[in-house]
């Protein structure tokens, strides 16, 4: 230390001694607070209980405000019960709630609750979801440690608006009165405030940082209302819609004991976003679930005493039999000459909304299916799923509708023994109807417990329901977010030109809003399309020429030209990973997989490279496929590439 800011420390600490002088404190903790009271000369704004040394159990001690976020200090002989660390977390909280900083809204991630105990505390340190503990010498550990959440500027806000919203606690070693009111995006002084637009291209450089410390008033409102019932948070792509599911399950779990559970249909999005919520609430990791709906089943009946393992390949052998019987096909070729479609048929429409009976069969609404199957036809495609059935259970084997469906007569016939806190599902849309009943099953419908998130226009597999046929009543409980977060302007123009039709408008909910309705939040952005022959060429030229090829995918819509696209790159020496093993965490090699795999992902340039057009013959095809690619261009945020190869 030198001379002079030895001196300064000196000077600091005994302005602090002066400010505790009447407190009656132990001498341990009268320590402390002066050591912390100091940190107002290195960037931290303390702010003092009024009440302290005899603070309310349930209340921190000293509040003390830097980048490195919110810290409620809680100064114990002994560990405190965790009830009341948490207590202190959720009161310094709601005193942040709405805190405006810039163009946006202070989120309570950057609340920790710090534990200090006297050095000769012999104890053993707790840390867990409710607190970090550490003994007075070790106080560096949080003061000079920990990523930095805030800027300089808006530590000073944060300070200032604490100080606002309480008598509770005082600033000591600072004045809330030499910092000025923050008066609007116009009247901010320069320094004061990222600009607007230096916010939005920080949030790019470090796509994972901004959404967890703001939100827009919408997104946080939605993830702190008390919902009544079943709610649900629908938008169009890019509109933050994962990112409220997952401060929501944090600020839940905060309030709430027991497990939460995070599910989807789509098998990676769980994954990926276990990721995301480790970046957000890295101490509350154990308190949630994040389960892809049919492992969820598969290990609830394996919990039960009931086998629930899919044998893929025996499935698709069962069902390529039955296939292969002319006297069963032909029929459904000649209503509509595709396998696909009718395999969708059984899986989605016929077992995917448990239908038991072909008179049931004969009148269910096929929303989406296109073209209407004349009631007595149906006894044909009737005919061919019994066949199926049949097939499987010769084969001793069941498919993976058998196993959501026995879970949920399972779970009928005797409930979860303990019920989770709140259940969140991402990507509604592309449940089948038994899957939703499945959730609804497990979640019940009290209050705050089930959360549907979700948007028709993004749905990339068939099917379709109605919110009431699982028996999930709204009430007008939801959101509509508006504001695009993700895709660059230029990027998010081209994917709104789709038209891309929401066919599913049944989440009983009023009307959605659809992409080319969104509001932009980021300007800029490329979109280069491609036509000709040598597709490959111009690809891996266009690949080689990025600025940032950091966060790269490459999308195909079939798993034949993901396998195709894989070799290409290979073969040019790029690196590559397949993205069905991609967990969010690493953006490293160049992924490659099918735009099924890149539900719930995000990457900086994304290629999609096109398929020499066959055309497709059916308006549904069309617009499933038009879906698909709106998913596919809006996982672009500042680049997207698409090809268009000619017949050579
Ligand atoms: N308030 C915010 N400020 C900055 N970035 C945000 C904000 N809200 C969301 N984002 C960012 O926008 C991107 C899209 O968010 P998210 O994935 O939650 O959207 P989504 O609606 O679930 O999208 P999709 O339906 O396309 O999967 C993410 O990078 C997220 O971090």
């Amino acid at each position: 230390m030198t001379g002079t800011s030895h001196h300064r420390q000196e000077r600091l600490r005994r302005a602090a001694e002066e400010q505790l002088k009447d407190r009656l404190l132990p001498p341990w903790q009268k320590r402390v607070l002066q050591r912390l009271a100091v940190e107002a000369g290195n960037g931290w704004f303390p702010l003092l209980n009024r009440f302290a040394p005899h603070t309310p159990a349930q209340r921190p001690d000293m509040v003390l405000v830097g980048r490195q976020g919110v810290l409620a200090v809680l100064l114990r002989e002994n560990e405190p019960d965790w009830a009341d660390s948490r207590a202190a977390f959720v009161w310094v909280s709601e005193l942040l709630a709405g805190a405006e900083v810039g163009p946006a809204m202070l989120t309570e991630a950057v609340v920790s609750v710090v534990v200090i105990h006297p050095q000769a505390h012999t104890g053993q340190l707790g840390a867990g979801e409710e607190h970090t503990a550490v003994t007075e010498d070790k106080l560096d550990r949080v003061l000079l440690h920990g990523e930095q959440l805030l800027s300089a500027d808006e530590t000073r806000w944060v300070a200032k608006h604490l100080d606002s919203r309480t008598f509770d606690l005082a600033p000591i070693m600072w004045n809330a009165q030499r910092i000025p009111v923050p008066r609007g995006d116009d009247a901010e002084p320069a320094e004061l405030f990222d600009p607007r637009e230096q916010r939005l291209h920080n949030a790019l450089q470090q796509p994972f940082r901004d959404w967890r410390i703001f939100l827009d008033g919408s997104q946080l409102g939605a993830v702190r209302r008390r919902y009544s019932g079943p709610a649900r948070i629908t938008g169009p792509a890019g509109t933050g819609k994962s990112v409220i599911a997952l401060h929501r399950l944090a600020y839940l779990a905060r309030r709430t004991t027991g497990k939460l559970l995070f599910t989807s249909h789509l098998s990676n999005v769980p994954a990926v976003s276990a990721e995301q919520f480790r970046q957000l609430a890295p101490h509350l990791g154990n308190r949630v679930e994040f389960t892809h709906l049919h492992a969820w089943a598969r290990d609830f009946l394996a919990g039960r005493g009931r086998l629930a393992e899919v044998d893929d390949r025996e499935v698709e052998l069962a069902f390529e039999s039955v296939w292969q019987r002319a006297e069963l096909s032909a029929p459904l070729r000649g209503f509509r000459n595709s396998r696909g479609y009718w395999k969708d048929e059984v899986d989605r429409v016929i077992k995917g909304r448990a239908i038991g009976s072909f008179e049931a069969y004969r009148t269910v609404p096929r929303k989406g299916r296109g073209r209407p199957l004349p009631p007595d036809f149906r006894s044909h495609v009737w005919q061919f799923y019994c066949e199926y059935e049949r097939e499987l259970s010769q084969r001793g084997v069941f498919d993976h509708n058998d196993v959501l469906m026995r879970a949920l007569a399972e779970l009928e016939r005797r409930p979860l023994p303990r019920q989770y806190a709140a259940v969140v599902v991402d990507e509604v849309q592309d449940l089948t109807l038994v899957g939703l009943r499945l959730t609804r099953a497990i979640s019940g419908d009290g209050p705050d417990q089930l959360l549907l998130v979700g948007d028709g226009q993004q749905q990339v597999y068939a099917g379709g329901w109605r919110l009431s046929e699982a028996g999930i009543e709204l009430a007008g409980r939801g959101e509509i977010l508006r504001h695009n977060y993700r895709n660059r302007n230029a990027v998010l123009d081209r994917a709104g030109r789709l038209e891309a039709i929401n066919r599913f408008d049944d989440l009983d909910g009023g009307p959605s809003v659809p992409l080319d309705a969104v509001l932009p939040e980021l300007p800029g952005g490329r979109v280069v399309e491609w036509h000709g022959t040598d597709q490959e060429n111009a690809l891996l030229e266009a690949l080689r020429g990025l600025d940032d090829d950091s966060a790269t995918a490459v999308l195909t819509s079939t798993n034949a030209a993901a396998d195709h696209w894989w070799n290409v790159l290979r073969a040019a020496g790029v690196a590559t990973r397949p993205l069905d093993r991609w967990d969010g965490r690493t953006t490293g090699p160049v992924l490659v997989g099918t735009l099924f795999r890149a539900k719930g992902t995000e990457f900086r340039n994304v290629f999609l490279p096109g398929d020499v057009e066959v055309g497709a013959t059916f308006r549904e095809d069309r617009e499933a496929v038009l879906r698909r690619r709106l998913v596919a261009m809006t996982r672009a945020r500042d680049y997207l590439w698409i090809g268009a190869p000619h017949r050579r």
